[in-house]
């Protein structure tokens, strides 16, 4: 997320803020943290502030989904980066989301990893730091009340969910470090690591294709830009992301936020992985959830790919 020089706005004095906490992001303070940090600072900046504790995942998708935003002046996320996604995407599904995302959000790190207040706390001009001294940069910026614009990317899943991601999108080793890590939860971002070693030590293989349209050649374009677009493709189709693709006139008929239609003829040919093993016939072909561990067989593996027994000679 670049902020826009040109669209900066100022929030009212006095300003009533709904802070959203997650009492379980990162390893559990985040609760400790905002009645020692960060309540002091806010009330000193005549901001006052009505805290709506999540009880479980969704919590906060639901609220601020059915809320009526007009008492509020911003929305607060005092948590991770996780929550403050079910926040985007509660406002993102209301009839009103125009409007609604115009509503200033703040993100106030109480997570693990803080991706997004890390990056705020880098772009406001501060060094970088983390956990508490991250917390007060962050809370300082609040109260300066200053706010501008953030990119959004919408992604749309092949099985038709919709989703709308502030950071980026992650699929197979990167996500399940997230997701198996859970449970080192009270490591803080220590977690992180142990999940990487973890996941190292018992690597899956991902089956998926990755898609994605050539950008059209525009007039007086460098010949680099001219140049036919690479096209990438591995196993057999488990998700297709057509986000941020720059696809022309495409994408202004098919409206700004909604994903591209694919060029006729721009199916790439699935390439092969090289270090698939043939699929014994008793071990279950994927484990851990559905995702991952894919082996080679004559039935689902493309017919170029080298694993692949060779066809059996016809019966004399
Ligand atoms: N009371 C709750 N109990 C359990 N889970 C919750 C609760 N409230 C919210 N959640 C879920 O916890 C998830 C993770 O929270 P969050 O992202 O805020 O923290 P984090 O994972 O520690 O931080 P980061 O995303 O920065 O690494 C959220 O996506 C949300 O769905």
């Amino acid at each position: 997320a670049f902020p826009r020089c040109d669209s900066y706005g100022v929030l009212p004095r006095p300003c009533h803020a709904l802070v959203l906490l997650n009492p379980q992001s990162g390893s559990g303070r985040a609760l400790d943290d905002f009645q020692a940090v960060v309540q002091p600072m806010l009330a000193e900046a005549d901001i006052a502030t009505t805290v709506f504790v999540t009880e479980r995942p969704h919590h906060a998708h639901e609220k601020v989904r059915d809320e009526d935003l007009s008492q509020w002046d911003t929305l607060v996320v005092m948590s991770g980066d996780g929550l403050l996604f079910e926040v985007v995407n509660g406002l993102m599904e209301r009839p009103d989301w125009k409007e609604a995302m115009k509503k200033p959000l703040c993100i106030l790190p109480g997570g693990s990893g803080n991706a997004l207040a890390a990056s705020i706390n880098y772009y406001a001009g501060y060094d970088h730091v983390a956990k508490k001294k991250l917390l007060t940069n962050c809370t300082f910026i609040l109260c300066k009340g200053l706010y501008t614009q953030m990119d959004l990317v919408s992604l749309s899943t092949a099985s038709g969910k919709r989703f709308f991601s502030f950071l980026g999108f992650g699929w197979g080793f990167i996500s399940d470090v997230d997701i198996d890590s859970e449970k080192y939860r009270w490591l803080g971002s220590a977690r992180f690591t142990l999940g990487t070693l973890q996941c190292l030590a018992k690597l899956r293989v991902y089956q998926g294709r990755l898609s994605y349209l050539p950008m059209a050649a525009e007039q007086g374009s460098s010949p680099a830009a001219r140049a036919p677009a690479p096209r990438l493709a591995a196993g057999s189709g488990a998700v297709q992301a057509p986000v941020s693709i720059p696809c022309g006139s495409q994408q202004q008929q098919a409206g700004r936020d909604r994903p591209c239609p694919p060029s006729p003829g721009f199916l790439p040919s699935p390439i092969c992985f090289q270090k698939l093993r043939p699929c014994s016939s008793t071990a279950p072909r994927s484990r851990h959830r559905g995702r991952g561990r894919g082996c080679c067989d004559n039935s689902s593996t493309p017919s170029h790919c080298p694993c692949r027994a060779p066809p059996a000679a016809p019966a004399a």
